[in-house]
């Protein structure tokens, strides 16, 4: 012990707490100007550390801050399944990222190891994959998670280079499952399952001209585009173009361009133009667990038609649900999980075709915690993050079934429909949403259905909707309830939200603090732009008064 906490005690002087600071793992790790993270990374680095200690399994660490500006970073840790860190573990890792000195940081790690029974110092070892996204902040932090892991006796990092948040995630699961877990096993399990998905499309729908073969992919100037490029080249029946792939001379990551971009401004990425009209095309977000799709509007200075997460939802919904009632001796119980966010009408498209949709706060980790409860779980932020998961029961029954029908009705309609849905199985990434196979899967859907983007945008109209961010004094004076729906503190702002939502037809409104940033969100939704602009506008002002600050968008 007295060589662990020597250890310890050593390595964290090289990694001082800045002044004046303090940080707090939000919705998506810890986030903040790359430059001052240096003590968070090397201390989330013990977390993760102590957690493979506790899990007996191998856990993953990422430097990341995703679709945030160039100069920001952040970290975040995946547990052995490949999904968020447990949410229990979160306080002490923000203990531990704000301890003032080393002193108290080996105390705490002490004092938490003691509570959780991990034993420390006594031939236990412990293993964290690393990786980072293409941020120039990105190396010296990794050094610093490296340091941090190795102050824990017998805890090894394994640096896996620059990858997606997704293919990291994914790689923590298989490597714990014990299946295959390389880079190339991951292009090569997208790419193979692509292959015959696409190879099941109903022969009716086959050599229609509906379908625009061509996709163009904004990369956000981040780690997806070059990702893509690998992956593109063993796809066949899709032809897809890259831009924005943080090459010399193409871009600042994430600046004018990416999936966050895109949906919050509704206009082209940088990159984009005219001559780009009547093509499907998407966008990745910086560290591409992030996607939405596109089309430029004729005439319009660079405005787009979007397919938001909420639609792409209902795409994966619709299509699971027709494989499904062709399989009557594979019963599943769906759920659809969304947040607030969600458009109104996503919502209502979804119930209407009979399925279960529940909500969460926001935040990837709850909705995913939710989407496990089900056979098969569904869930997408309106920002484009979701993925779909299998229950391994469920899993099993699919193999059983479609081994019974291979036999016995090989070439069948129902056997198709097995096939679509294991293939589904093994493209969507079940640790995490994942751009990249979440594009994959889109684009063979597309083809499997015969549908042009329009045919897609056209499955509901959204309601027109306006976000607001305020800044107050205090963000968390604000508590919510209900998936975040509703304010119960403080009281009066909620009976303020109520008298304006009941002046609009289709209103619907909600505040809450966000989880990345210093900021009170405000989302207001009713039928014409100009009510929902008014409506966020009027109870920004409420905000305002209430808790004192300046409105911004
Ligand atoms: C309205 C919105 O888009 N919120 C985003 C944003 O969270 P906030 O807690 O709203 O700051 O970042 C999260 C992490 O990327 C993402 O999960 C979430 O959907
Ligand atoms: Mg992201």
């Amino acid at each position: 012990m007295a060589d662990q906490l020597s250890l310890l005690l050593d390595s964290a002087a090289l990694f001082p707490l800045p002044n004046g600071l303090s940080f707090s793992y939000g919705t998506s790790g810890f986030r903040s100007d790359g430059s001052v993270l240096g003590s968070t990374v090397h201390r989330a680095g013990i977390v993760a550390a102590l957690r493979s200690l506790k899990t007996g399994s191998t856990v993953g660490l990422v430097i990341t801050a995703s679709h945030n500006p160039v100069c920001d970073n952040g970290v975040k840790i995946a547990d052995p399944d490949g999904s968020m860190m447990d949410q229990s573990w979160e306080p002490f890792a923000n203990a531990l990222a704000n301890a003032p000195d080393p002193n108290s940081l080996a105390q705490l790690v002490l004092q938490f190891a003691k509570d959780e029974e991990i034993t420390l110092g006594a031939g236990q070892s412990a293993e964290v994959l690393l990786a980072r996204d293409t941020r120039p902040t990105g190396e010296t932090l990794l050094e610093a998670a490296k340091q941090g892991i190795s102050s824990i006796i017998g805890a090894v990092a394994i640096d896996l280079g620059i990858l997606t948040t997704p293919e990291l995630h994914w790689m923590v699961r298989c490597w714990n499952n014990g299946t295959k877990a390389t880079e190339s096993d991951y292009f090569a399990q997208l790419s193979n399952s692509f292959r015959n998905l696409m190879e099941l499309a109903p022969n009716e729908n086959l050599n229609l001209d509906t379908v625009e073969k061509k996709l163009i992919v904004d990369g956000a100037n981040g780690v997806g585009g070059s990702k893509l490029e690998e992956i593109k080249k063993n796809i066949i029946g899709l032809e897809i173009d890259v831009r924005n792939t943080g090459k010399e001379g193409e871009g600042l990551l994430n600046e004018g361009c990416g999936a966050d971009f895109v949906q919050k401004e509704k206009f082209a990425p940088c990159g984009f133009s005219l001559s780009d009209l009547g093509i499907r095309c998407a966008s990745l977000d910086g560290d591409a667990d992030r996607l939405v799709f596109f089309c430029l509007i004729p005439n319009s200075n660079n405005k787009i038609e979007l397919v938001d997460g909420d639609k792409i939802l209902s795409l994966f919904a619709i299509f699971i649900q027709e494989q499904l009632s062709l399989l009557e001796e594979l019963p599943a119980r769906l759920g659809v999980v969304q947040t607030a966010y969600a458009n109104g009408a996503a919502t209502d498209y979804l119930r209407n075709l009979g399925l279960e949709v529940i909500f969460t706060p926001t935040g990837v980790k709850y909705l995913h915690e939710k989407a496990l409860e089900y056979d098969i779980g569904l869930y997408f932020e309106a920002n484009g993050h979701g993925t779909i998961l299998f229950s391994k029961e469920f899993l099993s029954q699919l193999d059983s079934v479609n081994r019974e029908l291979s036999s016995k009705l090989p070439g069948s309609k129902k056997q198709k429909a097995a096939l679509r849905l294991v293939a589904v199985t093994q493209l969507i990434n079940q640790a995490v949403g994942d751009a990249l196979s979440g594009l994959l899967l889109v684009e063979a859907i597309l083809h499997n259905k015969g549908w042009s983007f329009q045919k897609w945008c056209d499955l509901y109209q959204d309601l027109p909707s306006r976000q607001l961010k305020v800044k107050v004094a205090d963000r968390t004076a604000i508590l919510t309830a209900d998936a975040e729906t509703r304010v119960v503190k403080p009281a009066a702002l909620q009976e303020l939200i109520d008298t304006e939502t009941a002046k609009y037809t289709h209103g619907r409104c909600f505040v809450r603090p966000s989880g990345t940033e210093d900021v009170v969100r405000i989302y207001a939704e009713a039928a014409t732009q100009d009510s929902a602009d008014s409506l966020a506008n009027s109870v920004a002002q409420h905000v305002n008064h209430i808790l004192g600050s300046d409105i911004k968008t």
